[in-house]
């Protein structure tokens, strides 16, 4: 699959949880071969907004200029078939996307000596390396990443941020949401503290109980 695409636009965007709003007036763009990452307090709405951006949910407003087609998510959950071993889940992910080859994906994330490995049997960090090798696999060229480096290690989260890097030589994108230095000191930083959407002003008051 071509990288060539519209870089990502985010309009004027607000995002909603269990029915209110948590941002509001969310603007950005993300060029072809740039990472934004995404920073705030928990509780913030960075989730909200990746899953909002990734197309599952909808928007409260705004605009998003990029299909979700173009748009690979890793959420907190991993994804892995537990029964399916590495190499297993690499091929089921690439036939769903169309995609051919998983040998990239094996070696970027050091996944190699584990390939014949029921899924289930890895630990939690690997089990997180494969599922953010899926990201390859899937060919897209815009990579959406809920706290991506959770359970990995000091050596795990720098063959990450190589991965990263390298997907962004290639012309592809990331947007992360991330608490931590992912060592990523190309990538620029949004911070979602002055996006939080205010409480609604009340209006109708009841009278007080007396
Ligand atoms: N199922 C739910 N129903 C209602 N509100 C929810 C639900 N899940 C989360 N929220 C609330 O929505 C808001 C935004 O949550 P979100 O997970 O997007 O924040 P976050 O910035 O990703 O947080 P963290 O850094 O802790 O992962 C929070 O105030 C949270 O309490």
């Amino acid at each position: 699959m071509t990288l060539n695409t519209t870089p990502l636009q985010v309009e004027n965007l607000a995002v909603a949880r269990g029915g209110l709003a948590v941002l509001e007036g969310v603007s950005f763009s993300l060029s072809r071969g740039a990472a934004l990452v995404l920073r705030g307090p928990n509780g913030c709405g960075k989730t909200t907004l990746l899953r909002t951006i990734a197309g599952l949910q909808p928007a409260l407003s705004g605009h998003i200029g990029l299909e979700p087609d173009a748009m690979a998510y890793a959420g907190h959950s991993d994804g892995v078939k537990p029964a399916l071993t590495v190499t297993e889940n690499l091929r089921f992910w690439a036939d769903i996307f169309g995609t051919s080859t998983i040998e990239t994906a094996l070696t970027q994330f050091n996944l190699v000596a584990l390939k014949d490995r029921p899924a289930g049997t890895l630990s939690a960090g690997q089990k997180r390396r494969l599922g953010l090798a899926r990201l390859l696999v899937t060919g897209r060229p815009m990579w959406i990443l809920d706290e991506p480096t959770v359970s990995l290690d000091a050596a795990s989260t720098a063959m990450f941020a190589e991965a990263v890097r390298a997907h962004l030589q290639g012309g592809g994108m990331a947007l992360v949401a991330t608490h931590i230095d992912l060592g990523l000191a190309e990538a620029q930083v949004l911070d979602l503290t002055p996006f939080r959407a205010k409480a609604p002003a009340l209006d109708d008051f009841d009278e007080a109980f007396l």
